[in-house]
C-alpha cells in the first residue's frame, strides 16, 4: 500500500498531538513533515518518534521555513492547526503544495474564507472542526438550516464573570484544547468564528446556535422535507480529525459511543448579556473586512486577558468596540494584512 504523506502544522499542540495519535493508530499514513513554535523537547520527541523527514520552528528546524519544508515534502494531506494569524498565514501556504487541507484552523476562513476557498480550487478543504466536521458529514443538497451547539465555555455556571481569572478561564467543561480557543469558548468569540466558519463552508447563512452542556450533538441539518440529522457522539477530537485524515472512507476503529439519555439532549438559548461578542459576531458574518478585525483584536485582547492586564468581560469591549472602528473592502491578501495590523493598533490602544 503507497501510505499518505502529511505535514503537521501545529504538532504539538493539542490537535497535533491528537492528530499524531490517530496516525499512529492507523493504517497508511506517513508524518513527513511537522512545524510548531516553541516546545523543543516535545518536537524532538515527535520527530524521533515518528521517524519525521522535515522539522521547522522557533526552536528546531532542518529547514529554513514552513514553505521549504512544504516544498520538500509535497505532501498529500496538511492538517493546519496553528492558532490565530499566524495560522491564517501558514494555511494559505500549505494550499500551494498539497492536495487535501485538513483545516483545523478555523481563523483562515473567518480572516479570508472567500480568498481561500479561491486558492483552494484543485485542494479538497475538509473540515476539522468538531460542527463543522459533523455538518460537513451529514450535509447534502436539501439542507434549508443548520445547527451548531456551544459548551458555554468556563463562564457558563457563572453570573458574576466580570472577576473570573485567566485559571478560571481555562477550566473548558468539554474539550481539553489550547488556550486560546479555550478563552474564546469562554466569550463564545469561538461560537461566532464558527458561525462565519459554516458560512463559508456551507454558503448558507441560516445558522443557528443552542448551548448543549454535555457536548455530544455536534451540529444538525434540518432538510426541506421536514427532516433532521443529528450528529452525535462523544467529543473527542480524534473522531473529525480521523475522518478529514481519511475521507471518504471512515478508517478509524472506536467502539465507544454516548447513551441515549435526557442529558445528553438538553439544549438552551444563548444569552445575549453574557455573550455579547458572539451575538456581535454573527451580525459582521457578511463583513469581511470587520472580521478580519474581530480576529485580529481578540488576539490582542486574549493575551491581555492571560497577562492578566484586562478583566475578562473586557475582551468582548475591546473586540466590539475595535470593529466598530474598521470599514473598508477586502480585496486581497495585502488588504487582509492591512486591517489585521491596522485592528491590533486599534485594540492594543484600548
Ligand atoms: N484544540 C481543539 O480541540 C480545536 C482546535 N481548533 C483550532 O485549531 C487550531 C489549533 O488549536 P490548538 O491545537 O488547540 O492550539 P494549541 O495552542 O494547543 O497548539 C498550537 C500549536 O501551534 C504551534 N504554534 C503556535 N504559534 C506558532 C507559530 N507562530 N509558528 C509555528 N507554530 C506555532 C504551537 O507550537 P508550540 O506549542 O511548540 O509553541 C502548537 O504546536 C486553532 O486555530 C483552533 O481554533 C479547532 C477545533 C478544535
Ligand atoms: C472541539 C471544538 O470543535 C471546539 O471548537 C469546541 O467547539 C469548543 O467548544 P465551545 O462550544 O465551548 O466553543
Ligand atoms: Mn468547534
Amino acid at each position: 500500500m503507497v501510505e499518505k504523506t502529511v505535514v503537521i502544522l501545529g504538532a504539538t499542540g493539542s490537535i497535533g498531538i491528537q492528530t499524531l495519535d490517530v496516525i499512529k493508530k492507523l493504517k497508511g499514513y506517513k508524518v513527513t513533515g511537522v512545524v510548531f513554535g516553541q516546545n523543543k523537547k516535545l518536537g524532538e520527541k515527535i520527530v524521533k518518534e515518528y521517524n519525521v523527514n522535515f522539522y521547522y520552528s522557533q526552536v528546531l528546524s532542518n529547514v529554513s521555513s514552513i514553505e521549504e519544508l512544504l516544498e520538500k515534502t509535497t505532501p498529500d494531506i496538511v492538517v493546519a492547526a496553528i492558532p490565530g494569524f499566524n495560522g491564517v498565514i501558514s494555511t494559505f501556504q500549505a494550499i500551494k503544495f498539497t492536495k487535501r487541507l485538513a483545516l483545523a484552523t478555523k481563523e483562515a476562513l473567518v480572516c479570508a474564507g472567500p480568498l481561500l476557498k479561491k486558492a483552494c480550487k484543485d485542494v479538497e478543504l475538509i473540515p476539522v472542526d468538531s460542527e463543522h466536521s459533523a455538518i460537513f458529514q451529514i450535509f447534502d443538497e436539501n439542507v434549508e438550516k443548520i445547527l451548531i451547539t456551544a459548551s458555554g465555555g468556563a463562564i457558563r455556571e457563572y453570573d458574576n464573570i466580570e472577576n473570573l481569572t485567566p485559571k478560571e478561564i481555562l477550566k473548558h467543561p468539554v474539550w481539553n484544547m489550547g488556550q486560546k480557543i479555550t478563552v474564546d469558548s469562554s466569550t463564545m468569540i469561538n461560537k461566532a468564528f464558527e458561525v462565519i466558519e459554516a458560512y463559508e463552508l456551507f454558503e448558507l447563512d441560516t445558522i443557528d446556535v443552542l448551548i448543549h452542556p454535555t457536548g455530544t450533538v455536534h451540529g444538525a441539518v434540518f432538510l426541506k422535507d421536514g427532516t433532521v440529522k443529528i450528529h452525535f457522539g462523544f467529543p473527542d477530537m480524534k473522531i473529525p480529525i480521523s475522518y478529514a485524515l481519511t475521507y471518504p472512507k471512515r478508517m478509524y476503529i472506536n467502539l465507544n459511543w454516548p447513551e441515549f439519555k435526557g442529558e445528553n439532549f438538553i439544549f438552551t438559548e444563548v444569552s445575549e448579556e453574557k455573550y455579547p461578542a458572539f451575538f456581535y459576531g454573527k451580525k459582521i458574518i457578511k463583513d469581511l473586512a470587520k472580521r478580519v478585525a474581530f480576529n485580529a483584536a481578540d488576539e490582542v485582547a486574549v493575551n491581555m486577558f492571560l497577562e492578566s492586564k484586562i478583566k475578562f468581560h473586557n475582551i468582548s469591549k475591546i473586540v466590539i468596540d475595535t470593529c466598530e472602528k474598521i470599514n473598508g473592502k477586502i480585496r486581497d491578501l495585502e488588504d487582509v494584512f492591512e486591517v489585521d495590523k491596522l485592528a491590533r493598533q486599534i485594540a492594543n490602544n484600548f
